[in-house]
């Protein structure tokens, strides 16, 4: 126990270095930061930036892990409507879009049978390639990277092999078909096996929320720390939960579900193509675009390290349910549509929908790279041309460059292409457009949660920011 003299002149101290982030002195940091950047000193902007971070961090460590004051999500009512909600819809939009029928003005025709819905080999296949990219995912092959300082000042490290357990996926696909092991199993058992991800996804955010109540303060995600259980579940207590080497948010984020969806979309087209002895085109193409998408997600896998869900949310249901179910269950649908229905449309529609998804991912990766690049190096001489503004935290924010253009140019980019991946589907149905219609939904409600968080972090930087990029998503529009 420390002695109460002592303890007393740590209070000192401590009220000491709270009082040197006020904003008059936040305000000062900018303005030495300005004049020494003027000078041209790098090595007193480096220091002041030291400063202020340590002084920041000092802040934090002592403090119990503060509570949630703003709820998101409509709070713990919406919390609650949400974790039946989400697998409701997961289940209804799949049962509205079968072979027969794809559409929203009827009731979705409920399975005459349970065992459509469940099956045991569906649950052993889930679970086995769960446990295979698990095993892949710490395998001691690749590089390792850090993550962004923690509240504690710590970084985490993790284990970047994403993009080869791809490739080790696709080979044993490869292995498979060449054994002629067939691969429509995964259509037939579409439902089961998406019964089993949603069971599955569950009882992680059980068991995820029980290790939660025994954690440090320190871990503990500010976002799913309101004393309320249910939305404290959904919106997950912890924030990087760890089984050994293994960072559970991370891996399940990239791996199960991501590489899961892709696989699920080429498992349509090789029985598309032993059914019709043909890669059906608009099938093809729509495989192909969201290939690249996942693809891109692991050759890029670092910059993952500086989105939302890593460095702010707790790994929950929201994201749990997210990454395992709906990602691969649901972001598959057009696939699923075109691969039923046998639609198709002619080259001359196809091009230019092309010519779209390209634009789309010029931008999402242009922009997230040049973000991340900038995280990780602010001093790199290849973004010296990028015009930044300073802020409290030290932390500089991209003004010019895509980040000049709109607020989430990464968003616009990622909205274009998941335009591109319904618009093969044609006209004829709505269901096809349910990823770009809750796409958006998504990415508005996660732009202005972001907005909040960062006028949080960078004050009056943040106003400053947005007076100069005055549009969120898409130029001239909003
Ligand atoms: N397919 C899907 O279902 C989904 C895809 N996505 C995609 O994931 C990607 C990541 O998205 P998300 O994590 O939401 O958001 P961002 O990658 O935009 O990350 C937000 C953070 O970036 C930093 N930042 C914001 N503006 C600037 C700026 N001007 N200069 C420098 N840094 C800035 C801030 O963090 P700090 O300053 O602390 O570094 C902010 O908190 C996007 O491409 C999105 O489209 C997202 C959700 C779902
Ligand atoms: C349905 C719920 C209300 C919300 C669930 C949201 C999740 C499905 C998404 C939250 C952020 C995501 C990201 C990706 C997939 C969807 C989820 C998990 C992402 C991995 C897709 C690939 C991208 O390249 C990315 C930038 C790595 C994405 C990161 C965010």
């Amino acid at each position: 126990m420390p002695s109460p003299k002592k303890q007393s002149r740590k209070d000192i101290e401590l009220k000491q270095e709270k009082a040197s982030v006020t904003p008059i002195r936040q305000s000062s940091r900018i303005a030495s930061i300005v004049a020494a950047e003027k000078e041209g000193s790098s090595q007193r902007v480096e220091k002041i930036t030291r400063e202020t971070r340590s002084s920041m961090k000092i802040e934090e460590k002592e403090k119990p892990a503060a509570r949630t004051k703003s709820y998101e999500f409509g709070g713990p009512v919406g919390a609650f409507f949400m974790i039946f909600s989400l697998p409701v819809t997961l289940y209804a939009v799949n049962l509205a879009c079968r072979k027969d029928k794809c559409t929203i003005l009827e009731m979705p025709k409920l399975p005459s049978s349970l065992a459509v819905l469940v099956d045991m080999e569906a649950a052993f296949i889930f679970l086995g390639w769960f446990a295979f990219q698990a095993v892949l995912a710490v395998l001691p092959v690749g590089r390792v990277a850090e993550g962004q300082p923690l509240k504690s000042g710590q970084r985490l490290k993790y284990r970047l092999n994403g993009f080869l357990s791809l490739l080790v996926t696709l080979a044993c696909l490869g292995v498979a078909v060449y054994y002629e092991v067939p691969l429509s199993v995964l259509s037939k058992k579409f439902f089961p096996l998406m019964t089993t991800a949603v069971i599955f996804s569950f009882l992680l955010s059980i068991a995820l929320y029980i290790k939660s109540l025994f954690i440090s303060p320190s871990k503990v995600a500010a976002p799913g720390n309101s004393g309320n259980f249910i939305y404290d579940f959904f919106m997950g207590h912890e924030l990087n939960p760890r089984i050994g080497p293994l960072d559970l948010k991370f891996f399940c984020e990239l791996r199960p579900g991501l590489i899961g969806w892709a696989v699920l979309n080429l498992a349509f087209l090789v029985d598309a193509y032993q059914k019709q002895g043909t890669f059906p085109p608009a099938l093809t193409m729509v495989v192909l675009f969201q290939f690249v998408y996942v693809a891109d997600a692991l050759f890029f896998e670092d910059a993952i390290l500086t989105t939302m869900d890593i460095t702010h949310d707790g790994f929950g249901f929201m994201l749990a349910f997210g990454d395992l179910a709906w990602v691969p269950f649901l972001y598959c649908l057009q696939p699923r549509f075109l691969y039923e229905s046998k639609f198709n449309l002619p080259w001359y529609c196809l091009a230019p929908i092309a010519l779209l998804n390209v634009i789309g991912y010029y931008i999402f990766r242009g922009a997230n790279s040049q973000k991340n690049d900038f995280r990780k190096n602010p001093h790199s001489p290849a973004l010296a041309y990028l015009e930044t503004i300073p802020t409290p935290s030290g932390k500089r924010l991209l003004v010019g460059g895509w980040w000049g253009l709109v607020r989430k140019p990464n968003y616009l980019g990622d909205l274009l292409m998941a335009l591109a991946w319904s618009l093969p589907c044609g006209f004829g149905h709505v269901l096809p457009y349910f990823y770009p219609i809750y796409f958006f939904i998504l990415l508005v409600h996660r732009e202005r949660r972001d907005d909040a968080e960062c006028r949080r972090k960078y004050g009056a930087s943040w106003d400053r920011y947005c007076e100069r990029v005055r549009y969120r998503i898409i130029p001239y529009v909003y």
